[in-house]
């Protein structure tokens, strides 16, 4: 329901009052007017009534006493009213007529000459003519609000005319001439295309040309040009202007550089897909080369080499100069490599100082030998950062395939396998990768979990091996050596599990184990009478280059009660060639507490043997490899022959190892061999027949033999 409107308020200033009851009829007369009249009498209460600005419109006397109504049209004049008012006067005087509009009259009404008609009219005129001004003077303000936030808007706006031959710009706000850095009276009467520079075939473009045509809104995001002819991202919003009748008079166009937020953009893409360090591919964007080289190599009928490349010797640089001079050497290396490949294949770094090397196209699979061996010689050249000349290799694995393989990333797993034999077979140097590596990698990790179960329930034993003296044939000690008896299958060797064990650090707990168990037992027969010189145990690399190691060596005599010059350790080459430096001073504290020390499989190894004159170590060991072909092989005869005089010239007692005839034992006796530990005297055996043979050794000896 609309309620009816209220009536007009009318005002009526006059001090005769026959002439407001004149008023009062003629306005009864007027027809099709709704109103209220209202009456004050003096000029007085007349001007407190327009200043209260209630009434509609109002009906002013000329002649209010003394006063005169036009300064009452003048007062309202001044205070800007937007409400009508009439002036009526007594006489026809046209000058009065004139200052009356001049003033802001509405109208001018001569009493007397007037009726009730012409009064209404005059008045339904009145205000109309103000009710019209007053809505042109709201549109003239709107109009000049919305220029000035076009003018403050921080968006570019262009208009342009779309009736006008070629659609030119007609007006450009101060942010559009920030953006280009055109201003305003160069670009007005042009079209928008001198924004486009030389790349006038983007498909954005061809979009807004649609939808130009198709007189529809449309928004992109292009390629535009500044005045000094850089490129920025411009995202444009394009709008027809309809007038009235729906013609599309206009376009407006609305526009932001967002070429900051799209270098942004296109840096979070690239920091996604690349490593910072190196600039290279990661893994991630590995994955996707990888799937495409597949591809590739599917559907050319080419081969796809996978290489995986680990850096040898990178560790200790970054331990020993820190890693901004590790972080040198990675990007060096990164570089050299880079510059060994083609374009097209894919240089990636994984992590550390590990990286991947895609070859996707190639004719024959060992053309990748090539870039394998061209690898390993960039790479091992010298670096030279901040005067210091540094040195690392690289072990590389090399995995093949024509792109029929399900997982892609199966190939890295693979190339892993084959770099992890690289390293084995000692390094700067690079390997296949086999089926073979794959079972072999399976059975370690079975081994790796069964080794666990058998360390929680330690059940593991040991066996020893006596060595015997040369001359006198008498027991001069034993060797504690590692057996794992396990459930189902036997007596596991220790060559199978010990480097596995090594590999995952669970040697450390086991071979704590068998230095215990080896010094409680040799104090065991100490105890019984039966020691016959000390145990020797064999320390992995991993144990003795641990930090506690002296400590624990300590507390195995200690808890034992055993003597420390009945014990003896056993420590290989490879300790020496870990970290010699911290091996000599471990061998040395050793020493002070007053251990044996024997380097075990002499000869094996190959690092220089000037080291030996430095080691305090009691013995060396000549590994069974030498001993197995002394007879047959006369250049293992003067290897062990070698060995013996080298030995005996520092001063250092000489074990055979592995002497299974009479024959090698004659040899070596001749050749001064200190002692013997074989087959031909005793295999290894568990503790309890080591009592026994002990005893019967002990009674022979007694018996003079
Ligand atoms: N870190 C540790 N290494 C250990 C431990 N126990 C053993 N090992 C090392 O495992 C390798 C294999 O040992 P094993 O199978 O016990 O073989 C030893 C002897 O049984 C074997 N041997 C002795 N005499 C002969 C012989 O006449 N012929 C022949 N074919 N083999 C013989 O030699 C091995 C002794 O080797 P070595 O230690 O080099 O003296 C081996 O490298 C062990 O060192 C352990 O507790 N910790």
């Amino acid at each position: 329901m609309t309620l009816p409107a209220p009536p007009l308020r009318l005002l009526l200033i006059e001090d005769d009052e026959d002439d407001f009851l004149i008023i009062r009829d003629l306005l009864r007369e007027a027809g099709n007017l709704h109103y209220v009249l209202d009456w004050v009498d003096s000029f007085e209460r007349g001007r407190c009534a327009i200043d209260s600005g209630v009434h509609d419109l109002y009906l002013i006397d000329n002649r209010l006493g003394s006063d005169s109504g036009l300064e009452l049209v003048r007062h309202a004049s001044a205070r800007s009213m937007h409400q009508p008012l009439i002036l009526l006067t007594g006489q026809d005087d046209s000058e009065l007529d004139a200052r009356a509009l001049e003033l802001g009259a509405s109208d001018y009404l001569v009493k007397g000459q007037f009726d009730g008609r012409l009064l209404g009219r005059s008045i339904r005129y009145a205000l109309e003519r103000a009710s019209a001004r007053e809505r042109l003077g709201r549109s003239d303000s709107r109009a000049a609000l919305l220029q000035r936030c076009l003018e403050a808007s921080y968006n570019g706006v262009v208009i342009v005319d779309a009736q006008a031959p070629d659609q030119p710009i007609i007006y450009a706000n101060p942010a559009f001439e920030r953006i280009t850095g055109y201003r305003e009276e160069e670009i007005l009467g042009r079209n928008c295309r001198f924004l486009q520079g030389n790349q006038p075939y983007q498909p954005a473009l061809e979009e807004i040309r649609r939808s130009l045509a198709e007189q529809r809104e449309v928004h992109v995001v292009l390629r535009n040009f500044r005045k000094d002819g850089s490129a920025f991202w411009n995202d444009l919003y394009i709008a027809p202007v309809p007038d009235e009748r729906g013609v599309v008079t206009h376009y407006v166009g609305v526009q932001n550089d967002i070429s900051e937020r799209k270098r942004f953009e296109s840096e979070l893409a690239y920091n996604a897909s690349h490593d910072v360090l190196t600039g290279l591919p990661n893994r991630s964007l590995l994955e996707d080369r990888l799937l495409q080289g597949c591809q590739i190599a599917r559907r050319y009928s080419r081969e796809l080499a996978v290489m995986l490349i680990d850096l040898d010797g990178f560790k200790p640089i970054n331990d020993t100069f820190g890693h901004a001079v590790g972080d040198k050497v990675l990007v060096e290396v990164a570089q050299r490599m880079g510059a060994q490949i083609r374009p097209g294949d894919t240089l990636a770094r994984l992590g550390g100082d590990e990286f991947v090397v895609l070859l996707p196209d190639l004719a024959h699979g060992e053309d990748v030998l090539l870039v394998a061996e061209r690898l390993i010689r960039s790479i091992s050249r010298p670096y030279h950062l901040n005067e210091l000349e540094l040195h690392v290799t690289a072990s590389i694995g090399i995995t093949l395939s024509d792109g029929e393989i399900e997982q892609p990333m199966k190939l890295i797993q693979q190339a892993d396998l084959a770099m992890y034999q690289a390293k084995q077979h000692g390094r700067n140097n690079y390997q296949w990768y086999t089926e073979h590596l794959n079972q072999e990698v399976s059975e370690r990790m079975t081994l790796r979990n069964e080794l666990q179960k058998a360390i929680a329930g330690m059940s593991f034993e040991l066996h020893y091996q006596p060595q015997i003296d040369t001359r006198s044939g008498l027991v001069i000690g034993s060797e504690a050596l590692l057996r794992w008896p396990h459930a189902e299958r036997g007596m596991i060797s220790p060559l199978r599990f010990i480097p596995v064990a090594e590999d995952t650090g669970q040697i450390i707990p086991i071979s704590q184990w068998v230095l215990d168990t080896a010094c409680r037992h040799n104090r065991q027969l100490l105890d019984r009478g039966l020691a016959r010189g000390a145990i020797s145990v064999n320390i992995s690399a991993v144990h003795f280059l641990r930090s506690n190691f002296i400590e624990t060596v300590r507390r195995a005599l200690d808890s034992s009660g055993l003597p420390a010059n009945l014990l003896e350790l056993e420590i290989t080459e490879s300790v020496l060639l870990k970290n010699a430096e911290r091996a000599i001073y471990l061998l040395h504290e050793l020493k002070k507490i007053g251990v044996g020390l024997a380097l075990d499989d002499f000869g094996t190894g190959y690092s220089s043997l000037s080291y030996l004159k430095d080691l305090p170590i009691d013995k060396v060991k000549i590994d069974r490899s030498f001993v197995q072909e002394l007879i047959s092989d006369p250049r293992d005869a003067a290897i062990t022959q070698g060995i013996i005089s080298m030995a005996h010239h520092l001063d250092l007692k000489v074990v055979a190892e592995g002497v299974e005839t009479p024959e090698q034992a004659a040899f070596l006796e001749r050749n001064q061999c200190d002692a013997f530990q074989g087959f031909l005297y005793a295999r290894p055996m568990p503790f309890a027949e080591l009592e026994g043979y002990l005893q019967r050794q002990a009674a022979l000896a007694m018996a003079g033999h």
